[in-house]
């Protein structure tokens, strides 16, 4: 039987830094058994969206919703959301199997289809490559027992079999997940993700209906 549904809708977001407005009026809605996919140029706020979702920017005002019900840090809610950051994040003196362990995830989940990483598990962190420990970030926040993640990302520094392979389990995961996927590999997100939403400069979504051509007239893409 198919687990119920479950739907995170984040709207009328908004952000200031430095004095700078960041997001103004964002709407995004996240669904389990989907991905949504985010694009935006660089310095667009993709990132700051996905912190304020997480509940970890000073937004100033209550905008989460899970299943019609506000939650004011959605990051301390367990089994509920996980966050991707572009940067690394695991402590480089754990072990790969010390840091699935952290996580509560199984490292006989990689083995099949991450062997190479899977040999890795007794190494330290810090003795993996950079695709390597990138390998290891993704899979630890996608592989989680969570009923939403947010990946930042997660195709950086990984090579084109492996980035495959991620897009592979990324739609695996979201039989069970709700997914808010952003990457600069355009091509890759618009092939996993429906809905996908533009962040413009200036700080609002807009959902994109004829995703390539939006692009273009967007200038995100020639
Ligand atoms: N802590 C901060 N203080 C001040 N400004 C910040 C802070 N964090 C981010 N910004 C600014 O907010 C803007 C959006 O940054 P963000 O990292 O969210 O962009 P992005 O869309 O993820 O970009 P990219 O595609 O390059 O990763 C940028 O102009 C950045 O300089």
């Amino acid at each position: 039987m198919n687990p119920p549904r479950s739907v995170l809708e984040a709207d009328g977001i908004e952000l200031h830094l430095s004095g700078r407005k960041i997001l103004q009026s964002v709407y995004i809605k996240l669904e389990t058994g989907q991905i949504t996919g985010l694009l935006g140029r660089n310095g667009s706020g993709k990132s700051c969206l996905m912190k304020s979702v997480m509940g970890l920017m000073p937004t100033g005002s209550q905008s989460v919703r899970v299943d019609n019900k506000y939650i004011e840090k959605p990051y301390q809610k367990p089994g509920l959301i996980r966050y991707l950051p572009q940067q690394p994040f695991i402590p480089p003196s754990l072990t790969l199997q010390a840091a699935f362990d952290w996580y509560g995830v199984k490292t006989e989940e990689i083995a099949r289809d991450y062997p190479t990483l899977y040999q890795r598990r007794n190494q330290k962190i810090s003795t993996l490559s950079g695709g390597e420990k990138r390998l290891a970030g993704v899979l630890l926040i996608l592989t989680s027992n969570v009923a939403f993640v947010l990946l930042d990302e997660p195709f950086l520094h990984l090579m084109p079999v492996q980035i495959e392979q991620v897009a592979a389990t990324i739609r695996q995961e979201s039989r069970r997940k709700g997914i808010l996927l952003s990457d600069h590999r355009y091509e890759t997100v618009l092939g996993l993700s429906d809905p996908v939403y533009y962040l413009n400069t200036g700080g609002r979504t807009i959902r994109l209906t004829t995703p390539e051509q939006n692009l273009r007239d967007l200038g995100y893409i020639y």
